[in-house]
């Protein structure tokens, strides 16, 4: 079956290359797509991670949208200025969300972004512990494939399950969209109290008392609390908090021993944050850990200033 993935960045790249030579890669600048067939590797995005000979690489959204099934790996921020331009190609495709957070301006996970913009389509998410360095080389991995709709979920798990990538069904888009999105906060939380040199104990307590967070906020949004201790929850928040090949981690690391980060790399958990804690503002859920992170984000508060309010919060029960 042939499957399109737009964007062309590690993780679009990466999926690509997992899935083979059924696989079209779409990218939305011609001098990269040309650079990418030349080379057979996308070495602005994923450098070292030769491109499988059948994979098809095109710059012409026209032509990669011809598939019934396309994996979206734009980043969340982007997803909905891609999809109004180019609403009319996606109608009545099974649309395949490849990324992980809360879109600022709306409080929506990519499903509802997919369903605002293209009204006649079939959406589901992809998510779950999983670096795109890893999956391009072949190694194992096992992630989450939400939708609603369960014949659908059915045959996108079916399609997209590869050699490496071995992918657990579930219909709750919900728990999915949120595990994905809220652990990326919680990482660079995790980041900020390794970056201080805290200790891992303390980051063991914050991936803990975040994970608590996480669930308030999830099962109050309607979503089912088995997925988030599944791998688009837990899984995910495992890796991220724990890996310096994250990039929400990497941040975290620069926010607590006050380095300078690039702001062209992606990292999702930034606007998230400030998403969910509008949120959770409004909806009367606590979540201090979130809260912390967007002010460390504004600097508002130092690390240490940081550390000292989370440890004299109101003593309360597990
Ligand atoms: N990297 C990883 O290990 C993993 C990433 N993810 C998720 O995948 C998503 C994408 O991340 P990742 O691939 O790493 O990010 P990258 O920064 O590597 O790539 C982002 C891609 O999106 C493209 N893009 C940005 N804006 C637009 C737009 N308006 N229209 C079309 N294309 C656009 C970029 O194009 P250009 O190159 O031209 O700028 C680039 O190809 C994120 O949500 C991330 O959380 C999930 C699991 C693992
Ligand atoms: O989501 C990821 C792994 O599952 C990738 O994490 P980063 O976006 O923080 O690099």
């Amino acid at each position: 079956m042939s499957i399109t993935v737009i964007g062309a960045g590690a993780f679009g790249t990466a999926l690509a290359i997992s899935i083979g030579e059924s696989a079209t890669l779409w990218c939305r600048d011609e001098t990269h797509a040309a650079e990418m067939i030349d080379h057979a590797e996308n070495q602005r995005r994923l450098p070292g991670a030769p491109l499988p000979s059948g994979l098809t690489v095109t710059a012409d959204l026209s032509k990669a949208c011809q598939p019934d099934i396309i994996l979206l790996a734009v980043p969340t921020q982007k997803l909905r200025s891609f999809l109004t331009e180019n609403a009319a190609l996606m109608t009545h495709k099974k649309l395949v969300a490849c990324c992980k957070g809360i879109e600022r301006s709306s409080g929506l996970g990519p499903i509802g972004v997919i369903e605002d913009c293209v009204p006649d389509t079939q959406a589901a998410i992809l998510t779950g512990p999983s670096f795109a360095a890893d999956i391009a080389r072949g190694l194992p991995t096992a992630l989450t494939l939400a939708c609603r709709n369960e014949e659908t979920g059915k045959t996108l798990q079916a399609a997209l399950t590869t050699r490496n990538m071995r992918l657990y069904r579930t219909t709750d888009t919900i728990g999915a969209e949120l595990g994905g999105a809220l652990k990326n906060v919680i990482a660079i939380a995790c980041g900020a109290v390794m970056g201080a040199k805290l200790g891992e104990s303390a980051r063991a307590a914050l991936m803990t008392r975040g994970f608590a967070e996480m669930q308030r906020m999830a099962l109050a949004l309607g979503a089912q609390a088995e997925t988030l201790v599944g791998l688009s929850g837990f899984g995910d928040l495992a890796l991220t908090c724990s890996s310096a090949l994250s990039r929400n981690y990497q941040l975290g690391l620069a926010l607590g021993s006050r380095d300078n980060f690039d702001p062209s790399i992606t990292v999702e958990g930034a606007a998230t944050a400030r998403a969910v804690e509008m949120q959770a503002q409004s909806l009367g859920i606590d979540m201090p850990v979130t809260q912390t992170v967007v002010a460390l984000l504004d600097q508002r508060l130092t690390i240490e200033d940081a550390a000292a309010q989370l440890l004299t919060r109101p003593l309360k029960e597990e």
